[in-house]
């Protein structure tokens, strides 16, 4: 049977405790890992003698490998393109905030600098939004919480990471348990990221959105809205038919009413489909009632033959932000297109790496801005 991650969290707790060992010695043996990624288990000083055995028969101190670590040339993003234990890959990515300059920028693998990493959910995903490299692979795979959280440790190597994002392949919220479980391990120790800094971005999963109210409360959330009326996001999200508008709207006031959260709405920019006078008007008249912490505005990032659309121009985007700024008083943000040379759309260097081995979005997707405050 193949070792699991030691990361997958409820895999070891169960393990130790049915061996009686304490569980304290978990988050020592993840700090030892974080510092020794290539260590051999009776490395790991310190332990209970019945630990040894129980590690090396059940666990692996990583389960993926970075197969490749590509820097843009504005040097301010760094694609990892990782090999998961199955031979799938996944993407993470690392954008770096200089908090000098106030922007991002900075040196590729120099310290100080307030990273974000995206991170990816699943291998694919089930959604089949139309302007996504990852929705074009269709499903393949959910990752384990240990998969999720192991992108955070390869990442920490490279760059001091703040925030993370999930904003790379998959829908985080299908593959719930794994996500909550990587959030609580993260948040945990030896990581101890603020549960501030860490935020979920989803297409709208209704049922889940409401479950992990419960789960983790006060999660960011950042909601892939696309479009202001349902019948053009059934177009471009074919799953936005099983989540009406209506009541997603509905859900996300319930959400941030409960949890005092800050929720950001996503709404990429289609040229000839949602980015015309009357849908900003739509999409500020659907917002007016609703406190929304700000909407970034994400200039579509072409996925090559995989999909029809074409970017928005500069002009309408900056109207678009105009109106909803000026006439809706909604704070909105403008995202960069960043690391476009490195196949910056999320799950594309996975597609073009599949294309190689004849076997999945663009300039990379955070707003930092708005969610590294
Ligand atoms: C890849 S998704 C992953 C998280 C989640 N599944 C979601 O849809 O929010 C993260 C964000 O990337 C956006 N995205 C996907 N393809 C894109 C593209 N080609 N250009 C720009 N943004 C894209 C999505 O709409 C979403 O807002
Ligand atoms: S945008 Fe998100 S939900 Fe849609 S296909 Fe891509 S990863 Fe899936």
């Amino acid at each position: 049977m193949a070792l699991r991650s030691v990361f997958d969290a409820s895999q070891i707790r169960t393990e130790f405790e049915n061996a009686g060992i304490n569980s304290h010695f978990i988050p020592l043996i993840w700090k030892y890992v974080i510092q020794n990624p290539n260590c051999e288990w009776d490395e790991v000083p310190s332990l209970p003698s019945s630990a040894y055995p129980l590690l090396r028969s059940k666990f692996k101190p990583s389960t993926s490998t970075v197969h490749s670590v590509i820097d843009s040339s504005d040097e301010v993003t760094t694609k990892l393109l990782i090999k998961l234990q199955n031979g799938a890959f996944v993407e993470a990515v690392i954008m770096r905030y200089d908090t000098r300059l106030g922007k991002y920028g900075g040196q590729p693998r120099s310290g100080g600098l307030r990273s974000t990493l995206c991170i990816s959910s699943q291998v694919g995903c089930k959604m089949g939004c139309k302007f996504c490299a990852t929705g074009s692979m269709g499903f393949k795979n959910n990752l384990s919480s240990g998969e999720i959280v192991e992108q955070l440790v390869h990442a920490s190597h490279l760059s001091q990471i703040r925030n993370v994002v999930f904003m790379g392949m998959g829908e985080p919220l299908n593959n719930y348990t794994a996500l909550v479980e990587a959030i609580r391990v993260m948040t945990g120790s030896p990581f101890r990221l603020s549960l501030k800094r860490i935020t979920v971005s989803t297409v709208g999963i209704i049922h889940a959105i409401k479950k992990l109210q419960n789960d983790i409360p006060n999660l960011n959330l950042a909601v892939s809205l696309h479009a202001p009326v349902q019948d053009i996001r059934c177009q471009i999200m074919p799953a936005a038919r099983a989540f009406p508008l209506e009541r997603l709207m509905d859900t996300l006031r319930e959400y941030q009413k409960n949890s005092q959260q800050k929720i950001f709405i996503e709404y990429i920019m289609l040229d000839g489909v949602n980015d015309e006078e009357q849908h900003v008007h739509q999409l500020g008249k659907l917002l007016e009632t609703f406190e929304v912490q700000v909407v970034n505005l994400i200039p579509f990032n072409p996925i090559g033959t995989l999909s029809h659309f074409s970017t928005s121009s500069e002009q309408k985007v900056t109207k678009f932000q105009k109106i909803l700024r000026g006439t809706y008083n909604i704070r909105t943000t403008i995202r960069k297109q960043m690391g476009q040379d490195i196949s910056g759309a999320c799950g594309q260097l996975v597609v073009n790496q599949a294309d190689k081995r004849s076997t999945g979005s663009a300039g990379l997707l955070t707003d930092i801005e708005d969610l590294s405050l």
